[in-house]
């Protein structure tokens, strides 16, 4: 099944737009947890284990992984969402770019290492970077358009000699140009909605991943405003540290389960 089609029957089915980012910061587990062995994996296990039916994706950030040496726990991570939890999508963040003969290693990594369903790419070295990401036509590949991050204008809005902000060019030939294979999504954050609702416009129908929820402050309401297709789905709402450390007590599972179907719950409101 190719990532789009399974995306979409976790928006449909399960009725959700939430994605659970799973970023790891081993100081901020309980302390049962961070002093057992693979302590990333137990984590992100109980984690999943109490959200699965919330959700329609999870999303790893790789230098959460990288950063401690835990790739090995990344790994296990994505064998044990496959084994149990095959229906829903696994979006790798790792914001790859570089020359077609890196960006095609960059993709065998995502694809073929890890098994992920889509990875999101940058798209700043323009579409010979891309292409051989696109070209797993069963995958996704998820294009930064107007990112999340307090400086993310400072390029991102900056209007061409067309007139055009530099964030409505990425959507325009993302979906014009490089969607051949009709397997992009693009990345717009939740801090920027009057963006959203712009790249919306220009896109369509295609599926735009939106973090910068909670922790970083953007408002769900504005999002779904915002951000909803023809069909009143369209969105993958990314949460993180918001929903995995709710609680940094022995109820942080729990916890999790609540900040994930108050977030779904908010989200169904406005749809
Ligand atoms: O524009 C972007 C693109 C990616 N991210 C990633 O999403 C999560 C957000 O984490 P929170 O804890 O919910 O703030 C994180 O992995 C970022 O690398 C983003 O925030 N903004």
């Amino acid at each position: 099944m190719t990532f789009y089609q399974k995306l979409k029957d976790r928006w449909q089915a399960h009725n959700t737009l939430v994605c659970v980012g799973l970023d790891p910061l081993p100081e901020q587990f309980p302390a049962t947890v961070a002093d057992a062995p693979n302590a990333i994996f137990a984590f992100n296990r109980a984690i999943i284990d109490a959200t699965h039916d919330l959700v329609c994706a999870y999303k790893p950030q790789i230098a959460h992984y990288a950063a401690l040496a835990a790739e090995d726990q990344l790994q296990q991570t994505l064998d044990y969402l496959r084994s149990q939890y095959p229906d829903i999508p696994i979006l790798l963040d790792s914001k790859r770019g570089d020359i077609g003969s890196t960006a095609e290693q960059y993709a065998r990594e995502a694809f073929e290492r890890y098994g992920a369903d889509a990875v999101t790419v940058n798209p700043y070295m323009g579409w010979d970077t891309i292409q051989p990401f696109a070209q797993y036509r069963d995958r996704g590949v998820i294009v930064l358009c107007r990112t999340s991050n307090p400086s993310a204008g400072e390029l991102q809005n900056l209007h061409l000699d067309s007139g055009e902000p530099l964030f409505e060019h990425v959507a325009r030939i993302a979906a014009r140009d490089w969607n051949a294979n009709r397997n992009l999504a693009l990345v717009v954050g939740a801090t920027a909605p009057a963006e959203l609702a712009r790249v919306r416009q220009i896109v369509g129908d295609m599926p735009i991943l939106v973090p910068g929820l909670g922790a970083q402050g953007g408002d769900a309401e504005a999002v779904l405003q915002a951000g909803l297709n023809a069909q009143r789905d369209g969105l993958i709402i990314n949460s993180s540290r918001g929903i995995l450390y709710a609680s940094q007590g022995n109820d942080f599972a729990a916890a999790a389960r609540h900040e994930t179907e108050t977030l779904r719950e908010l989200a169904n409101r406005y749809r």
